[in-house]
């Protein structure tokens, strides 16, 4: 393609050199360079793109887009004011627009994304719509599925996949949105059909400065939308997000339980495997059953329920979509045991999830709670003592041991959850190997607990200093449940 095109619609500050040169590839990561292509200079957190250029050069870039003033004979430069919002647009032209042809639904919130995505997924496939998928477990195009590094993939690659997912024939794309996409323009010129909002709550206060600027950056999603948005109504952020957005051109629907919102689940009851509800929508009222338990799988079916109903899908596909849901990997995952008690593996690594589980844990408990949780090193600080505090109130044991400890010392991220323990009760204990506190766990188990492992779910590694080493909680519980 040639780069005068790539380039198209760029706010453009200056251009030195050739715009005729036809580019094969576009890369912002000068580890991956190949030739005659096109290197977007990005300034990072850590490291300033610029000072790859030579290395990109040396690998075959043969133009680059940059913030700064650099020229180097020879070579193309494209003087923008933001790279990263340039890598957006330059990403869509590249492949074409993708999204123009795709129904993308986006997904955003603090949690419930992914398993809002795989429902809607499993609804839709039910309606023998061709579904890809985008997100923290894995990307899914056709039949190929690539593991996820990230939740929301940078714009390039993100492009790239919406363009495999047409040539696959797909006519749909779930995708979650993280807050960073949207505050990083990982996401910018992506046409979404719908947005959905799940809730917000503490996470990612490391990067975001305080829950308001977190809310704001997940607003973005709901401009971008042309069908319409489904907001949360019973989160508070959900009710401010609505009154910011209500008065957009597109329809902006409300879900919930407890207010008056337009899906809306009555007449609620949990059980162990499942959730079972009447729904309410300004069509039609049915009774909906989705076999995963908790409080919170009723606001994640009705959101899938609101994004379905804008779509027109029929009814009876979300029904029996919803019914026949094979579930979410890690997410509120029984692991079988013929010991009288159960394993539970959930992802829960957020104040809010771990309150959510431990709760719905709480409502078909017959013996004790205990519940083996760790936090991720390098993340938000603040959710750590809260983590611990809700752990401890809801669990009759609390084993605190490692998440990804990454660059931290995973005593110190201990020590952080300890602040919300209160140390004069007995209903704790620390086992900083993660393997050992769920060994530890599984052998106090009795007949009638219930053991939560949360914080990894699907993971299966452990991110020690820089290095990821295998490690999966649910095939550990198997080979202990195995050698007892
Ligand atoms: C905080 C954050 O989002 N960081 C992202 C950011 O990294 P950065 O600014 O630190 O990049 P950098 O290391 O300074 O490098 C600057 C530039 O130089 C380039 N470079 C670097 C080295 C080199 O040899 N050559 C080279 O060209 C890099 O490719 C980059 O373009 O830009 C990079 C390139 O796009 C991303 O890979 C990186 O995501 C990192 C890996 C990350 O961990 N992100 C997490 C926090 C994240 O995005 N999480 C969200 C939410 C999770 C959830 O709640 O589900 C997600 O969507 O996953
Ligand atoms: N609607 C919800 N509200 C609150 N907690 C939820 C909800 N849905 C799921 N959870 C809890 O949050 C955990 C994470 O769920 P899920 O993976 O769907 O969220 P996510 O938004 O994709 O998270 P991430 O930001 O890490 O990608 C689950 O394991 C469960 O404990
Ligand atoms: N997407 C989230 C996942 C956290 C999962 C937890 N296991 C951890 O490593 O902190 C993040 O990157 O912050
Ligand atoms: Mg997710």
């Amino acid at each position: 393609m040639k780069l005068k095109d790539i380039i198209k619609g760029l706010d453009i500050l200056n251009i030195k050199g050739d715009i005729d040169l036809n580019i094969e590839d576009i890369h912002y990561d000068s580890r991956k360079v190949s030739e005659n292509s096109l290197f977007i200079c990005v300034k990072g957190f850590n490291l300033d793109g610029h000072k790859f250029i030579q290395d990109a050069l040396d690998k075959g870039s043969k133009a680059f887009i940059v913030e700064d003033d650099v020229y180097i004979d020879g070579y193309t430069f494209v003087k923008v004011k933001n790279t990263r919002k340039a890598m957006a647009k330059i990403s869509s032209n590249f492949f074409a627009n993708p999204t123009k042809h795709l129904n993308l639904i986006g997904v955003t919130g603090t949690n419930g994304k992914t398993t809002i995505t795989y429902l809607l997924k499993d609804v839709l496939e039910y309606n023998n719509e061709k579904v890809g998928l985008i997100g923290t477990i894995k990307n899914i195009i056709g039949k190929r599925e690539i593991i996820s590094s990230r939740t929301t993939p940078e714009s390039i690659e993100l492009q790239k996949y919406f363009r495999e997912m047409l040539e696959n024939g797909n006519n749909y794309c779930v995708m979650e949105v993280s807050s960073h996409s949207l505050e990083l323009n990982r996401v910018d010129n992506c046409e979404f059909k719908i947005g959905i909002f799940t809730n917000l709550t503490e996470e990612h206060l490391d990067f975001h400065k305080n829950l308001d600027e977190y809310r704001m950056a997940k607003e973005k999603l709901f401009y971008k939308t042309t069908v319409g948005n489904l907001i949360n109504i019973d989160d508070i952020y959900g009710k401010k997000i609505y009154n910011s957005i209500k008065n957009l051109e597109v329809p902006v629907l409300t879900y919930g339980i407890e207010g008056d919102a337009d899906i809306k689940a009555e007449n609620v009851k949990i059980y162990s495997t499942g959730v079972e509800y009447k729904l309410i929508t300004p069509k039609y009222e049915l009774d909906v059953y989705v076999p995963i338990s908790g409080r919170f799988t009723v606001y994640n079916s009705l959101a899938v329920i609101g994004a379905c109903y804008l779509m027109d899908i029929p009814k009876e596909a979300i029904l029996e979509g919803l019914k026949n849901t094979k579930g979410v990997p890690g997410r509120f995952e029984s692991v079988n045991s013929s010991k009288g008690f159960s394993v539970i593996i959930d992802y829960a690594h957020t104040p809010d999830a771990i309150e959510n589980i431990l709760k719905t844990a709480r409502e078909f408990v017959k013996g004790k709670i205990i519940t083996v949780f760790g936090c991720g090193g390098d993340r938000d600080k603040t959710k750590r003592p809260l983590m611990g505090s809700i752990s401890q109130k809801y669990s009759d044991l609390t084993i605190v041991t490692s998440d990804n400890p990454r660059t931290e010392d995973p005593v110190k991220i201990i020590e952080d959850i300890l602040r919300g323990i209160d140390d004069s009760k007995q209903d704790y204990e620390v086992i900083i190997d993660r393997r050992e506190a769920i060994n530890n766990a599984i052998n106090r188990a009795e007949s009638g607990d219930i053991v939560i492992i949360a914080g990894k779910g699907h993971e299966n590694y452990q991110i020690i200093g820089r290095e990821k080493i295998h490690f999966d909680d649910k095939e550990v519980v198997i080979e202990i449940l195995g050698e007892e």
